[in-house]
């Protein structure tokens, strides 16, 4: 397995606030890898760092051997980086199939003037996009809800719109941001299961900040903790949830591991 996403000792400062501070981390191509830790850890301001929403007061982020510290987010989903966010970002107004062939033109990049002049090029790939959104709806289970408006829809299914809305570009490493918080139970493990399948079907990578320890400690392969802006333990979902470190930071904080 060779790597696919490094961090080296990258530290994001707000004022006099360390809120990231010298993490390095190591992400596996085709692992599922989760990032934890008690509220205020940190977790979000990394996961913007990697998703390039922020950039770093110091350290190199480094995606397939290429530095993209200093790249712009747009430039990430070409490089394919795709990221989900805490907070629904889906078009509510708009119908199912539409959201994902706009995920989709969204990477292409194909604008209306280079269409007008090249129309026999942006008409295969809109058969293509076509195509590929057939896939993801078939892929998410949601081919009965492909003509809806987004907005009737439960939480859990724009969940899985967005989830499709990133797997649109075809990511090599997909950023999931918190995806399962504000779920039922049944949402979550489809979610998981979906999860699994993008890496065993896809070889996909997935890293993910998430709250719900379940769902890290059986579907990880590798988890990552960190604590007052500090990596404190990385290893496998056995090894940290072993580590005194990872214990005392979350009976310390008094939150349920
Ligand atoms: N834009 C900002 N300006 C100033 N301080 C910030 C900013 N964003 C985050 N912080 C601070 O940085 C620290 C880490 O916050 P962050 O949101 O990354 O933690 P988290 O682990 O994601 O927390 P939670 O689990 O509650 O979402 C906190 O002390 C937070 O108040």
């Amino acid at each position: 397995m060779s790597r696919i996403l490094e961090l080296e000792g990258v530290s994001k400062r707000f004022g006099g606030l360390t809120a990231v501070n010298e993490v390095s981390l190591s992400v596996e191509e085709g692992q599922i890898y989760s990032l934890i830790g008690p509220n205020g850890a940190g977790k979000t301001t990394l996961f913007n760092l990697i998703s390039a929403v922020l950039a770093p007061t110091s350290g190199r982020i480094v995606f397939d051997g290429r530095d993209i510290t200093r790249l712009p987010t747009h430039a990430l989903a070409r490089l394919g980086i795709a990221r989900t966010f805490q907070n629904l970002a889906v078009f509510k107004h708009e119908t199912v199939v539409n959201n994902l062939l706009v995920g989709l033109h969204t990477h292409l990049g194909a604008d209306p003037i280079s269409a007008a002049f090249f129309w026999g090029r942006a008409r295969r790939e809109e058969l293509k996009a076509r195509e590929r959104v057939e896939e993801i709806i078939d892929f998410l289970e949601i081919e009965d809800l492909r003509d809806h408006v987004v907005g009737t829809l439960s939480y859990g299914q724009q969940k899985r719109v967005e989830l499709g809305r990133a797997l649109a570009i075809g990511p090599r490493l997909l950023l999931l941001d918190e995806m399962v918080s504000g779920m039922n139970q049944e949402e979550r493990e489809d979610i998981a299961r979906f999860i699994l399948d993008l890496k065993e079907e896809l070889g996909m990578t997935v890293f993910m900040v998430e709250h719900d320890m379940g769902i890290v400690m059986d579907i990880s392969d590798h988890v990552c903790v960190v604590n007052h802006g500090r990596k404190i333990a990385d290893g496998t979902p056995a090894e940290v949830a072993a580590d005194p470190a990872v214990i005392e930071a979350y009976l310390g904080t008094k939150q349920a591991a």
